[in-house]
């Protein structure tokens, strides 16, 4: 049976020896490339977690002309619909089981995008939410830049302040029906072309991120978040609650390492495969393990992922660290999806959404 995975649970809000928890941070890193953030409410509230899912409610909720309005463009901010998107192009005969809403930079509080009319009330919270996300990516950059002994330590963080200028930073508010409608939409269209069986559908397909790392936000009862073991192939699910945050006001923040942090560091950090499946899903991988103590839940489920870039014209060569100079493993160990091809930030970026948007870049 497929163990659930052991990424560390690290808790940087108190005022322990800094040093220490960046070395922490920085060994889950290169170990598993994801790490869960101890959250006693501090970095990132829990009112504004709970708030920033029911903004998500209410937007996925919205009439579809509204969405339909926003549709996502190539700047990567928007709607996309219903099985828009192909994160794993080279497996997947169907678009991922999802809908999602990205937002990029806000201004004094207003999006520089078009906004369902149903959510605009909700405007500044949405920005508040991504400046509070954007506050603790900066924190984690710092701890890395001091784990790695980075000279400078702050060079992570300097890449990614506004004030460099724009970047490919994105709040994505995600939101994955229950297999019962993916049923539903297969007898409705039983003769088309994107006709699948079950099994062979995904929530998400097998990618690792973009940018250079990536916040998570999920709720309690929703798993199917899985991760890509060392092996390369075995799928360990990723609890939302894992032991011993039981008690904790929110779940932990899930953190995970991006291709940028990838190359930046010569894949040192790890930029990690995962994948999101439906609960219990056999073919796919679930083999019946018990996840946040629940099996077989139908339900839909709700994310939020705060995707950190640093700003667009960045170089990712490898950074000023003796930890990276001596690092002799590699790009390409254990992730096929980090060919890497890129100069900057903005031409990587580019590169893997013409490859998950085969539909909207082929359009114009
Ligand atoms: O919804 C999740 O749990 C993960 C989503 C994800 O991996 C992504 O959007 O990049
Ligand atoms: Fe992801």
């Amino acid at each position: 049976m497929t163990e659930i995975a052991k990424i560390p649970i690290i808790d940087i809000s108190g005022d322990g020896d800094e040093t220490q928890v960046a070395k922490d941070l920085v060994e889950a890193a290169i170990e598993h490339g994801f790490v869960y953030i101890k959250n006693p409410g501090k970095d990132i509230p829990v009112e504004a977690i709970d708030e920033a899912f029911e903004m998500s409610k209410r937007l996925f909720d919205a009439p579809l002309d509204e969405k339909e309005a926003c549709r996502i463009q190539h700047n990567n901010r928007g709607w996309s619909a219903m099985n828009y998107e192909t994160l794993d192009p080279a497996n997947q005969r169907v678009g991922d089981f999802k809908e999602a809403f990205n937002f990029g930079d806000f201004v004094d509080g207003k999006a520089q995008q078009p906004i369902p009319p149903t959510i605009a009330a909700d405007e500044p919270q949405i920005s508040a939410f991504r400046d509070l996300c954007y506050n603790l990516s900066l924190k984690l950059n710092t701890l890395l830049g001091i784990g790695l002994e980075v000279t400078p330590p702050t060079f992570f963080t300097t890449a990614h302040l506004r004030s460099r200028g724009p970047s490919g930073t994105i709040l994505r508010f995600l939101r994955y029906p229950p297999r019962s409608a993916l049923a539903a939409q297969q007898q409705q269209q039983p003769t088309t072309t994107t006709v699948s069986s079950a099994d062979d559908d995904v929530r998400a397909g097998a990618h690792s991120d973009y940018g250079s790392l990536t916040l998570l936000f999920r709720l309690r009862g929703q798993p199917g978040l899985e991760i890509l073991l060392r092996d390369g192939q075995t799928w360990s699910p990723v609890p939302v609650v894992p032991p011993g945050t039981e008690h904790d006001p929110a779940p932990p923040v899930l953190v995970n390492i991006g291709d940028l942090l990838s190359y930046w560091t010569n894949g040192l950090l790890r930029s990690t495969v995962h994948r999101v499946v439906f609960p219990s899903s056999v073919a796919a991988g679930g083999n019946g393990v018990v996840v946040d103590g629940e099996t077989d839940v139908d339900g839909m489920r709700y994310s939020i992922a705060y995707f950190c870039h640093p700003f667009g014209g960045t170089e990712l060569g490898p950074v000023p660290s003796e930890r990276v100079e001596g690092y002799q493993g590699g790009l390409a160990e254990g992730n096929p999806y980090a060919e890497r091809k890129m100069l900057t930030a903005d031409e990587h970026l580019m590169m893997r959404l013409k490859a998950s948007y085969a539909q909207l870049y082929k359009e114009k």
